[in-house]
């Protein structure tokens, strides 16, 4: 199968695309990005990389609005061009604003699209285009009514390979000592990153490790320095960590989610306030009625209470282990090969 992957931005996007390739050996993948973004740095080595200079929307109107709208249309005649010289068959997409162009342009020359939105709250351009794709998958069961006259399928989100099977880790930290995974999503967290380090030196004394993934913009980053914390801007060997982890600490994206589930990671998650309507609000509460995670919304945290909860939960070993089995109850660990059926499908008569 020539397939053509619009998937660009942030981890949340570009992760779960990359789980369904991996999964695709035989196919011809050819992959649609934007420039400056995540992508230039993961999709190169494996697969051909095809650039468009767009931009999402802003919320209000402006000149730069009739800028983005001209980019768009052009955007969409160029993927038609490659759609057509690539001979692709097929088109797959996370969302986001990439994905408005690649469905069109597929729309236009006839090639059927699968489209993945994570989230609990689909994003605009799902909302709009979802009409113009084969299916709709998603990643919370519940966002099918919000999408009612798109075909759609839940399958939960894919992750990486490497989560299901375990991975060693390469953090010296003793096997009996209970580990805090601090993440801020793909880029990082500063809201969060503050909070966290008022607390770390009560957590480290009760004898937790914490691993924190400050994202790489944290001009802070040295401020806090003890030899059980250790802090990086971004880590690779998410799964081992997960694995690993007794507690995360974490923003609410639905590709961090679906990791936590996989990895029967226990959480506190503290939803990005200024998501997209709020969507990291709706992911993470999904988990909290399944009593697989905490959610505390970040304007009514206060550093002492985060602390307390935190070390409530490090002296309650057996409340961890039930917040890790109601967390495996959520996982779906074929959601990868779910998708690469429904893709390779499309190719039947
Ligand atoms: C601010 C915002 O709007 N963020 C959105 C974005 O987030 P973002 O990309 O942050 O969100 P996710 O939590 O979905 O995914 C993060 C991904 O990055 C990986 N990772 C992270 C840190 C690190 O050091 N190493 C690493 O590999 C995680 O393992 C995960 O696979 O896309 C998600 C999916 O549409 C949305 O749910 C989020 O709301």
């Amino acid at each position: 199968m020539r397939l053509l992957i619009a998937a660009s931005g942030t981890g949340g996007h570009l992760f779960p695309a990359l789980a369904v390739a991996q999964r695709l050996p035989q196919a011809e993948i050819n992959w649609l990005g934007v420039p400056n973004r995540l992508e230039q740095t993961l999709v190169p080595q494996t697969y051909p990389l095809h650039l468009i200079p767009i931009e999402g929307f802003q919320q209000r109107f402006s000149l730069k609005t009739l800028r983005i709208l001209w980019q768009q249309i052009r955007s969409i005649w160029q993927v038609k061009k490659l759609l057509k010289t690539l001979q692709i068959e097929a088109v797959f997409t996370t969302g986001g604003y990439i994905a408005a162009p690649a469905i069109l342009a597929a729309k236009l020359q006839g090639i059927p699209v699968i489209l993945h939105e994570s989230n609990a709250i689909p994003g605009k351009v799902t909302r709009l285009l979802a009409p113009l794709c084969h299916t709709v998958a998603i990643g919370f069961q519940n966002t099918a009514r919000l999408l009612p006259p798109a075909k759609t399928r839940w399958v939960s989100t894919p992750v990486r390979d490497s989560f299901l099977t375990p991975q060693p880790l390469d953090f010296p930290i003793p096997s009996e000592a209970p580990l805090i995974v601090v993440m801020g999503g793909s880029q990082g967290a500063l809201a969060l990153n503050r909070l966290v380090r008022l607390c770390a030196e009560s957590w480290l004394t009760a004898g937790a490790y914490i691993v924190h993934l400050t994202g790489e913009q944290d001009p802070d980053v040295e401020s806090f320095q003890h030899p059980h914390y250790f802090p990086r801007p971004f880590y690779h060997n998410m799964a081992g960590l997960l694995q690993r982890a007794n507690l995360a600490i974490s923003r609410a994206g639905a590709g961090t989610l679906t990791e936590l589930a996989v990895t029967q990671t226990p959480a506190i998650l503290i939803p990005y306030p200024y998501a997209a309507e709020d969507h990291q609000y709706y992911n993470a509460i999904a988990f909290e009625e399944k009593a697989a995670a905490q959610v505390y919304r970040q304007n009514d945290l206060t550093p002492q209470h985060l602390e307390q909860q935190v070390l409530e939960l490090l002296k309650n070993p057996h409340q961890l282990t039930q917040m890790a089995q109601q967390a495996a109850q959520l996982a779906v660990l074929d959601s990868a090969e779910q998708l690469v059926q429904l893709l390779t499908s499309l190719q039947s008569p």
